[in-house]
């Protein structure tokens, strides 16, 4: 079964958790030690990726010792062009909707569209929206932040990637942001979307994975809990139970 599907198949039956695994900042003997802990705590895929670029050398070696410490599916999450390997099983083919910048837009995926479709690999395509405080990536990204409380403007950009045909939408506070996006914009989105949600961004307790998830998220990526922690199990686990 294709990466989309299991993703689809998943959030049908419960709420899904992505573990984002930047080896930029975990080194890749630390990504790899990431990886397999997560799945012993119940993660359901691997994002592999951050807004520091890596090459495709470093992505490849990246992916292949992920992939020798678990079975879990493994998806790039590209912060540029340059960010994609073969050994990886999907990549989030994502552009950057509130970005002012077209780089984000659609240059990287200008340059980058070649070489996803011949090398083999699933692509998903992905609106990807970012919301106050935005953190590294809303900077890099030059991204408009969506203010905090503002459903009306969440919930057009979340159509928009909707009605544009992409299959998944991304609502990201920033990596390490103080808190996660506003559950109140979560359920609004979700009155509307008819593709699964996907929050990301600042969800470091049991409690807020659940609060978003009750709103309505289907999918929830955590990555700097992981990244900070002395034991990677102990720290996820109760997470990923508390959504379950
Ligand atoms: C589709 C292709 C080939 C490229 C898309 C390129 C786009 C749209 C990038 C969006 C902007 C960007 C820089 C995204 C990075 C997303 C990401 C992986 C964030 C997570 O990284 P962080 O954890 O925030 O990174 P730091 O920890 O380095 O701040
Ligand atoms: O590092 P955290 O705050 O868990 O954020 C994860 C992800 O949404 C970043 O793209
Ligand atoms: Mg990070």
């Amino acid at each position: 079964m294709n990466v989309y599907d299991q993703i689809i198949k998943k959030s049908e039956k419960g709420k899904v958790h992505m573990t984002l695994i930047d080896p930029a900042t975990s080194g890749f003997e630390g990504s790899a030690n990431i990886a397999h802990e997560a799945g012993r705590a119940g993660t359901d895929f691997i994002l592999l990726g951050g807004s520091t670029h890596l090459t495709i050398k470093e992505m490849d070696e990246a992916a292949l010792r992920i992939k020798s410490k678990t079975e879990l599916p493994v998806i790039i999450f590209p912060g540029s062009s340059d960010m994609f390997t073969k050994n990886a099983d999907a990549i989030f083919f994502m552009s950057l909707l509130n970005s002012k910048d077209r780089e984000f837009l659609m240059d990287h995926q200008v340059k980058a569209a070649k070489l996803v479709k011949t090398s083999g690999i699933e692509s998903i395509p992905m609106g990807y929206i970012i919301f106050e405080p935005g953190m590294t990536v809303g900077r890099v990204g030059k991204a408009m932040l969506i203010g905090r409380e503002d459903k009306s403007l969440a919930v057009n950009y979340a159509l928009a990637a909707e009605l544009l045909g992409m299959k998944l939408v991304y609502m990201e506070a920033g990596s390490g942001a103080p808190s996660h996006i506003s559950a109140n914009v979560i359920k609004e989105v979700k009155k509307y979307s008819s593709i699964p949600v996907i929050v990301g961004g600042g969800i470091r307790t049991p409690l807020s994975a659940k609060e978003i998830c009750n709103a309505g998220a289907d999918i929830i990526v955590t990555g700097t809990i992981a990244e900070q922690a002395v034991d990677v199990y102990s720290s996820l686990k109760p997470i990923i139970d508390s959504i379950r």
